[in-house]
């Protein structure tokens, strides 16, 4: 009922004054210029890289061991998708450096966490609560530069150097720290070539989406191990991904992923039953004059200073909107035919929604001006990396997922699940490692 309020008002959710340390990076967001318009639009040519990076973050943290062994869900798929999602932000050589990922995981939790905190105290006391906040994130943040600014500065030479046709034997290449540099030499002002200013663009890309996306993916792996056999939801979503592939000749590429389709009907559905928030969307009344709001045959005014958010959670459980919403259906989202089941019409189903559609009955991704602009890469990141998993990984059944702990409205995995997890003996291996 507030959404079309919501692009009225303004967001102070982050605290910046406390958590980002270049304050300006908020008011020309050059960043979110290039997941839109580079990260978003290249996909095809990031396909390939990023599906061998979560090939090896799996290798890596879940292991080739055909025997059952436990994994932490939520730490697991934070260390797999935070590498790999830095293979596109800051490019394939620092994404393997584990204390890199680590260190931003722990500067996104002090942005998240510290801006909550920031966000409940009372106005007097925000200063006293932001400056611990503050200084932890500015040690973090140190600690960081001190493994990227080298990178940065290198890539920034080269790149100088490039334009001025003087780097005949180097190219620029795709990634986000590339086309972070190149809209920055688009501007007049100079100090948006500022290495500390790059770096930090990019870091905030991190901070906003590490947690939400490896809290999205455990909540889905969760959701499917529950799930009950007999209704052989792993075997059909493994059976299009198997399908998928050979039609692509064992290569991923954004089309390939885009056939996904009973995958990206799962995605959505778990979203919409695991939100990573019970409210959200928190706006801050801006306009001195206040915001009037008609609903229902009434109109009232938020006033100036005023906070609202929307109830995610309540709105995702609509029964008017979602019969037995509080049950995990996979395919709600793709249109069947009476008598079709998704496990025999492969290959001509039809999403009525994707997992990337805005509306006003899902908020997993935001709404309006401000919906989230890395959903269309988080997305096939998250179908990519469960291709991988459904083709190469068992995963024992569970009675029912672990809930989170519901900590003011946020929703946080501190109680980390464990699963079971094997390899798969008759594993498919795409050509480059899925
Ligand atoms: C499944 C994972 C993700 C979820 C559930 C998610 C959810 C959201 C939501 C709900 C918002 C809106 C916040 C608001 O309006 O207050 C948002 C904003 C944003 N997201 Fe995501 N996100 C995810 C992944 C990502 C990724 C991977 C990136 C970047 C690579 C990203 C970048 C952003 C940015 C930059 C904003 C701020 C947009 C703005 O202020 O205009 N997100 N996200």
């Amino acid at each position: 009922m507030f959404v079309a309020f919501i692009i009225a008002l303004a967001s102070n959710t982050r605290q910046p004054r406390y958590t980002i340390q270049d304050y300006h990076i908020l008011g020309r967001e050059l960043h979110l210029d290039v997941l839109r318009n580079q990260i978003t639009r290249n996909l095809g040519i990031l396909t390939k890289g990023l599906a061998a990076e979560l090939d090896r973050g799996l290798k890596t943290w879940w292991g080739t061991d055909s025997q059952w062994k436990n994994i932490r869900a939520f730490d697991s798929c934070l260390k797999i998708v935070g590498a790999a999602a830095n293979s596109v932000i800051f490019g394939p050589s620092l994404c393997r450096n584990h204390r890199f990922i680590y260190l931003l995981s722990v500067h996104a939790i002090i942005l998240f966490i510290g801006g909550t905190l920031i966000n409940v105290s009372p106005r007097l006391l925000k200063p006293i609560v932001g400056f611990p906040i503050k200084v932890a994130s500015r040690y973090y943040y140190n600690q960081i530069l001190k493994l990227c600014l080298p990178l940065v500065q290198d890539r920034l030479n080269k790149t100088v150097a490039w334009r001025d046709g003087l780097a005949d034997e180097w190219s620029p290449p795709s990634d986000g720290l590339q086309w972070m540099i190149e809209e920055a030499f688009t501007k007049t002002d100079p100090t948006e070539l500022d290495v500390k200013r790059l770096s930090e663009r990019l870091i905030f890309l991190n901070d906003v989406s590490m947690h939400t996306s490896a809290f999205t993916l455990q909540s889905l792996l969760q959701r499917l191990a529950a799930s009950d056999p007999r209704d052989e939801y792993i075997e059909t979503l493994r059976n299009e991904a198997r399908t998928v592939l050979s039609k692509f000749n064992g290569e991923w590429t954004r089309e390939g992923v885009q056939n996904l389709v009973l995958l990206d009907s799962t995605i959505r559905e778990s979203i919409r039953l695991s939100p990573f928030v019970i409210f959200g969307l928190p706006r801050t009344v801006v306009d001195p004059n206040g915001v009037l709001v008609k609903a229902h045959g009434s109109e009232y005014t938020l006033p100036f200073g005023g906070s609202i958010a929307l109830p995610i959670e309540d709105t995702h459980y609509d029964e008017q909107v979602y019969p037995n919403a509080k049950t995990f259906q996979p395919f709600r989202f793709v249109h069947l035919d009476d008598g079709v089941t998704p496990l025999k019409s492969m290959g001509t189903l039809r999403l009525t929604k994707t997992a990337v559609t805005l509306d006003e009955h899902f908020y997993g991704f935001g709404y309006g001006k401000h919906g989230c602009p890395g959903r269309f890469f988080v997305v096939h990141e998250i179908k990519l990396i469960m291709a991988n998993i459904l083709l190469n990984y068992d995963i024992k059944h569970i009675q029912s997922p672990t809930e989170p702990f519901n900590i003011m409205w946020l929703k946080l995995p501190i109680n980390d699940p464990i699963l079971q997890i094997r390899r798969r003996v008759s594993g498919i291996e795409s050509r480059e490692g899925i």
